[in-house]
């Protein structure tokens, strides 16, 4: 393996035997091997990437595409079935919640166990021992036994100790999204310090502002294969394309893209995305049919802001330019929470307002009015168009991912989750 290569996997896949019933799994052992009772399932197949010293590397994919499987071989506590990962130095991995942890021990005693799976020696734990306890700053729980603690506290209590080791290699599976948003921060800067120190870093999450924000690449997995890999962007703008499309459009998507990657249309795609408000000449020099050439937040006096109250409206415009003809432009917008959970997606389809047979370099503006009913939080919203092709299906014309961030306060705590619905509680004494 080259000295710049962090992580290098090679062809790893694997299989998981599933058996329909518990007998099956018996009659297996007991058949030497002469007749199979499980059905195979591939939960990855022949993934191959490398990781170079001090890259951040974020995985995506839908549930159940092979990611936490592809980061537990990787880390070392699963067996690939075909295939191999080799990595160099120190390597500190938090997968499931408090997978490293013994439930019976305190928060103390497991802070030595993990430093001895680890490779470290005790003295070696003691000289980080306070580092740790004041990252994960969990006071008094520290000796009282991990299966006392909440969700949050395990995970701070991870973090803590698998970052504060000072590795080479880590590896984060979505374990983050549990503590408090506080915390969050608290380890992403953690993470950016340990990056800069050289750190390579693997990173699955569902929050494609995650990705964007701290990887310079992506891959994407899609049913145990590799779909995409390439600049962090990129793989986030196929992941949407998957997740919000059927799969047939999503195919299409990606032969399309495979088709133009090399060509200069879509470099002067992604030149124009940086400059979203440059303006777009109206001669179809690029390939592109119809391009999201602006956009823009209101509220209802018509002051641009981004700053809203829980039961508010806004008004987000966005301006299209169609540059060759095409039958039927479809546009949406999407709200997505920090973690890249949907709160709210609607589209002129779903009204019954699509542009209808739009004429060559002609320019429509496109307004969704919304009442905010949500709870206090940060939302991201993403712009789509696509020509609608039939009832159910489309075909993306352009999309802006995550380009408006949208506060929403709630002065009094009403509720929590995404959802704002009205409640009605009432409390009467049972004599
Ligand atoms: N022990 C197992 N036996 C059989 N199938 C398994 C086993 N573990 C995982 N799988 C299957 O392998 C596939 C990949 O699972 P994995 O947990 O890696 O997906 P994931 O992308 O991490 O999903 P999520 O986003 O929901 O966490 C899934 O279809 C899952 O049901």
């Amino acid at each position: 393996m080259s000295s710049e290569i962090a992580i290098s996997v090679e062809s790893v896949s694997k299989r998981y035997e599933m058996y329909s019933k518990p007998r099956d799994r018996l009659l297996q052992f007991f058949s030497s091997g002469n007749k199979q009772y499980f059905k195979e399932f591939w939960a990855l197949q022949k993934i191959s990437f490398d990781v170079k010293k001090g890259e951040t590397l974020g995985i995506l994919g839908r549930n159940g595409s092979g990611k936490s499987t592809l980061l537990q071989i990787i880390a070392g506590t699963l067996t690939p079935t075909t295939g191999s990962v080799r990595t160099s130095g120190v390597m500190a991995a938090l997968l499931e919640l408090g997978s490293g942890f013994n439930p019976e021990f305190t928060g103390r005693e497991n802070i030595y166990l993990n430093g001895v799976i680890l490779g470290f020696s005790r003295h070696e734990m003691d000289k980080r021992f306070d580092e740790i306890v004041s990252f994960a700053d969990i006071g008094d729980h520290l000796d009282q036994p991990i299966k006392t603690y909440s969700s949050g506290m395990t995970v701070r209590l991870a973090f803590s100790v698998q970052a504060c080791v000072s590795p080479q290699v880590l590896i984060v599976d979505e374990a983050l999204s549990v503590g408090d948003e506080k915390f969050q921060r608290k380890c992403f800067e953690y993470i950016e310090k340990l990056r800069k120190d050289g750190c390579s870093i693997l990173l699955v999450t569902h929050s494609t502002a995650t990705v964007e924000k701290f990887c310079q690449r992506g891959v994407l997995l899609h049913k145990g294969e590799m779909r995409g890999i390439g600049p962090a962007k990129e793989i986030v703008d196929q992941y949407h394309a998957l997740l919000y499309s059927d799969e047939k459009a999503y195919l299409r998507y990606q032969a399309s893209r495979d088709a133009n990657q090399h060509s200069s249309a879509m470099q002067n795609q992604h030149a124009k995305e940086d400059t979203p408000s440059s303006g777009l000449s109206t001669e179809d020099t690029s390939g592109l049919r119809a391009v999201i050439s602006g956009w823009d937040i209101f509220d209802t006096q018509g002051n641009p802001c981004e700053q809203y109250q829980t039961g508010d409206t806004f008004r987000v415009k966005l301006l299209i330019d169609v540059l060759s003809s095409v039958e039927e432009i479809q546009a949406g917008m999407l709200m997505r929470t920090v973690e890249g959970v949907s709160a709210f997606g609607t589209s002129t389809l779903y009204h019954k307002k699509n542009i209808t047979a739009p004429q060559k370099g002609s320019r429509y503006e496109v307004e969704f009015e919304v009442e905010v009913s949500l709870c206090a939080g940060s939302y991201f919203i993403t712009l789509a168009i696509a020509e609608a092709i039939s009832h159910s299906d489309m075909r993306y014309l352009d999309r802006k991912t995550d380009v408006i961030v949208v506060t929403v306060h709630q002065p009094r705590t009403l509720a929590s989750g995404i959802a704002m619905l009205d409640a009605k509680i009432t409390v009467s004494e049972v004599l």
